[in-house]
């Protein structure tokens, strides 16, 4: 029996997290899920840069083995920014200014990333597990409490993410995409 930290300062997420991988009294496999809240740092860089900085980094502070996760929102129309820095834009311009920042242009498409990384403890690589999720930037709808759900309408739905069900947008999410393939390492390691 292993067990696996899931580092995070953010409470929507690991309340995602704990629905999507660990709903059987946090067990994946012969691993027990638990969490830390911690405000890992983010270096400047790729998304993939960013997550495996941020594993190594909780590795070292855990001692242990640890799952952390990144997630971004990127714009079509700008290239895919703006990306790991979308938590500094919620921040700095709030949802009516991340919709506002589409305003001229006519592509509203946007990718939702989530990356999870996964270190075993210090000084071990770190292995990622990507998940994507198409969608379109909309006026804001439903609760506003986890970062730019409202405004991130999933495409194939009608509806944003924060108006989904938990239950739906726990199987379309990005998240849930990521953790799919996270799962599947678990389960085999
Ligand atoms: O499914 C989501 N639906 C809507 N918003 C979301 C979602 N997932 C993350 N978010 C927000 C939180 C933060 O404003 C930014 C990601 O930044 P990110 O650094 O990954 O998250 P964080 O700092 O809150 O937690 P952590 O301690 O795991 O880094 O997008
Ligand atoms: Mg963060």
């Amino acid at each position: 029996m292993s067990e696996i930290t899931f580092v995070t300062g953010n409470a929507n997420k690991l309340k995602e997290v704990i629905a999507i991988l660990a709903s059987e009294n946090g067990k994946v496999g012969k691993y027990t899920i638990t969490n830390k809240s911690l405000d890992l740092d983010e270096v400047q860089g790729s998304i993939e840069e960013i997550s495996i900085h941020k594993a190594k980094e909780a590795a070292k502070i855990i001692g242990g083995p640890v799952l952390v996760e990144d997630t971004c929102l990127g714009y079509d129309a700008f290239n895919n920014l703006p990306g790991p820095y979308i938590k500094w834009f919620v921040k700095a311009v709030g949802l009516t200014g991340l919709v506002d920042m589409l305003y001229k242009f006519e592509d509203k498409g946007a990718k939702a990333i989530c990356t999870f990384g996964y270190c075993e403890g210090p000084g071990h690589e770190v292995k990622l597990f990507q998940g994507i999720t198409q969608g379109n930037i909309v006026d804001s709808r439903g609760p506003t409490h986890f970062g730019w759900d409202s405004i991130f309408e999933p495409v194939g739905f009608n509806q944003t993410y924060a108006e989904l069900d938990k239950d739906i947008k726990n199987t379309i999410s990005h998240r849930f995409k990521a953790l799919d393939k996270v799962r599947d390492y678990l389960l085999n390691n």
